[in-house]
């Protein structure tokens, strides 16, 4: 909704999507969002977190549908073309949609699913978050909404100041309105997967966090390992 020339962005009109889509390569190709954590799937954490932020929820996987399904919330699977780049247990994968047409290719990266998430939903806002970082901030939705509100950008990303003083940008940790939902397409339509290049095109805005730790991801099963203790 819009007053005036200012966004007001209600938590009924937004859904939180985790991103558990990929290929899980740094951990050997398992389904990352499947993967325990102290005895939970990391996914599960994801939602715990995620749920008292957002009016809705869902979940962006391209395998393992009827396990993610579990959950109660829309399940939603890259709209995927050949699996080009896909690794050999995915090929395998039994689970794994058909993806016989031409399109983009499977496991394009986070914005095939940001796009398809766009594309899926009821609400007004997508709240992006990975599946393999299960400390991401309580305030996160309030916090990049609030950004959204008092400037003139169209997208909030989320970003942190390390020891040394450098900026890092958190690029799976957004805000993005449906209404971008046919630019994100475009995009891949024409090759270009990058999320931070899409986002530059949008006006997006930064939204510094703290804590560096709440956006620490596993990328490897040993990370996974680190974060348990
Ligand atoms: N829907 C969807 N999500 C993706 C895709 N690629 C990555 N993601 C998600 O984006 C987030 C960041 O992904 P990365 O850690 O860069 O990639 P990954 O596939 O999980 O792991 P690696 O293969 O080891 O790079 C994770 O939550 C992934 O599940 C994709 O092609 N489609």
């Amino acid at each position: 909704m819009t007053h005036g020339t200012r966004t007001v962005i209600a938590r009924a009109q937004l859904t939180g999507l985790i991103l558990a889509g990929g290929q899980g390569a740094r951990m050997g190709g398992v389904d990352k969002g499947l993967e325990p954590l102290l005895g939970r799937p990391l996914v599960e954490h994801a939602i715990a977190r995620l749920a008292p932020q957002v009016g809705h929820l869902a979940i962006s996987a391209n395998r393992h549908i009827a396990e993610y399904r579990r959950y109660g919330y829309p399940v939603f699977s890259d709209d995927a073309g050949p699996m080009r780049t896909a690794s050999p247990q995915t090929h395998t994968d039994a689970n794994a949609p058909d993806a016989t047409h031409a399109g983009t290719p499977r496991f394009s990266g986070p914005l095939a699913g940001i796009a398809t998430g766009l594309a899926s939903i009821d609400s007004d806002w997508l709240l992006v978050v990975p599946c393999d970082a299960p400390l991401f901030p309580t305030d996160l939705a309030a916090r990049l909404i609030e950004a959204i509100e008092i400037s003139a950008a169209d997208l909030a990303v989320a970003a942190t100041i390390e020891a040394d003083g450098s900026r890092q940008r958190h690029p799976v940790f957004a805000l993005i309105p449906r209404r971008l939902a046919a630019s994100a397409a475009a995009a891949l339509d024409a090759g270009a997967y990058k999320l931070d290049a899409w986002y530059r095109r949008h006006n997006p805005v930064e939204v510094s966090f703290p804590d560096s730790r709440a956006f620490y991801n596993a990328n490897t099963l040993r990370d996974l390992r680190e974060l348990e203790r």
